[in-house]
């Protein structure tokens, strides 16, 4: 008989631990409100594929995440998989913020064994519920041996997706997952994984970032650019205290003639900024758009704003040097 590897399902709510009315609400349920108990009975067919086990560590929408919550997440799942006894982690997530708490844990995971995040896009009371083979596939992958060493990873609809590039891109549909152009890292079929490609980019064991000591994470907020964009919010960020602004410009990072003095004036008080775009891909050029050298701004390379602002948060937690902080950006 084949040794099955222990996985823990460490479960913080969200759709796939929601319910709606009837077998046809797909939209107006309600979010985390089964328990995790209850998702590992509704899928017999995990016994099958590892031994496994289930922590309730939320139960919140995934929209109502916080800081705190990563931290509390961030050091349970290095906890558990500094155990002999653990070989991989599923988690269960509401898919709205799913793409950052993968990417937070992708660069604060002190582990080589496998990360898994999944949800669900219809709740668990739906036809054609997607939460138990979403939940089937990501057990199957987190104790499988091919995953290790990849970096914390999102399984949704038969697909891998790796933690830095992945992006929810529809607000209903069961394929909203997506890695658009740098492209998912494989498939699940047929009860296994399948790879044909990895991120160069650093994760997990070869950071520099260590949560294990701390209770909070810097303040970084995101302005949003548009046409006849208003200087407020990023006025009030900055008088609240934030470190870091996060500004997700139109196009290559491009800043409102009105935005820019308020952006200079900030960097000079001392919070960082990093441009990022809003379109969703490409690399943000620097020196394009703005002097970034002169205004002493960072770029955020391909990540989009919400991942731009997790890798500023634990780069403030490192230094507030822009030129360690731009390198940063380039690394992760
Ligand atoms: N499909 C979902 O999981 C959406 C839900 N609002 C959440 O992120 O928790």
């Amino acid at each position: 008989a084949v040794k099955l590897g222990n996985v823990t399902i460490l479960a913080t709510g969200g759709t796939i631990a929601g319910s709606g009315a009837t077998s046809t609400t797909t939209v107006g349920y309600t979010a985390a409100t089964v328990g995790v108990q209850q998702l590992i009975a509704a899928v017999p067919e995990l016994a099958k594929v590892a031994n496994v086990k289930g922590e309730q560590v939320f139960q919140i929408a995934s929209e109502s995440m916080t800081n705190e919550h990563w931290l509390t997440l961030g050091k349970r799942v290095n906890a558990l998989l500094a155990q002999n006894d653990v070989d991989g982690i599923v988690i269960t997530h509401g898919t709205d913020t799913m793409e950052e708490t993968a990417y937070f844990l992708n660069l604060v995971v002190k582990s080589k064994k496998p990360v898994v995040l999944v949800g669900a896009m219809r709740p668990s009371t739906a036809l054609s519920a997607d939460g138990p083979i979403n939940l089937y596939n990501a057990v199957l992958l987190a104790a499988s041996q091919e995953a290790v060493g990849k970096g914390v990873m999102v399984a949704m609809a038969d697909q891998i997706h790796s933690a830095r590039d992945v992006s929810k891109t529809n607000t209903s549909t069961p394929d909203a997952f997506k890695t658009s152009e740098l492209g998912m890292i494989g498939y699940i079929q047929g009860n296994k994984p399948f790879f044909y490609r990895v991120s160069t980019r650093k994760h997990t064991t070869e950071t520099e970032f260590d949560i294990a000591n701390l209770q909070s994470l810097p303040q970084v907020d995101i302005v949003y650019g548009y046409a006849n964009m208003n200087t407020v919010a990023l006025d009030a960020f900055v008088a609240n205290g934030a470190k870091g602004i996060i500004h997700a410009g139109t196009g290559d990072g491009s800043v409102a003639a009105k935005v820019k003095p308020g952006l200079v004036a900030a960097r000079k008080k001392g919070t960082l900024i990093v441009r990022a775009s809003r379109v969703g891909q490409g690399i943000l050029a620097r020196n394009g758009e703005a002097n970034d050298d002169e205004l002493d701004f960072v770029v955020s390379d391909t990540l989009n704003a919400q991942k731009a602002r997790i890798l500023l948060m634990l780069a403030l937690t490192k230094t507030n040097d822009s030129k360690a902080i731009q390198r940063m950006f380039y690394t992760y």
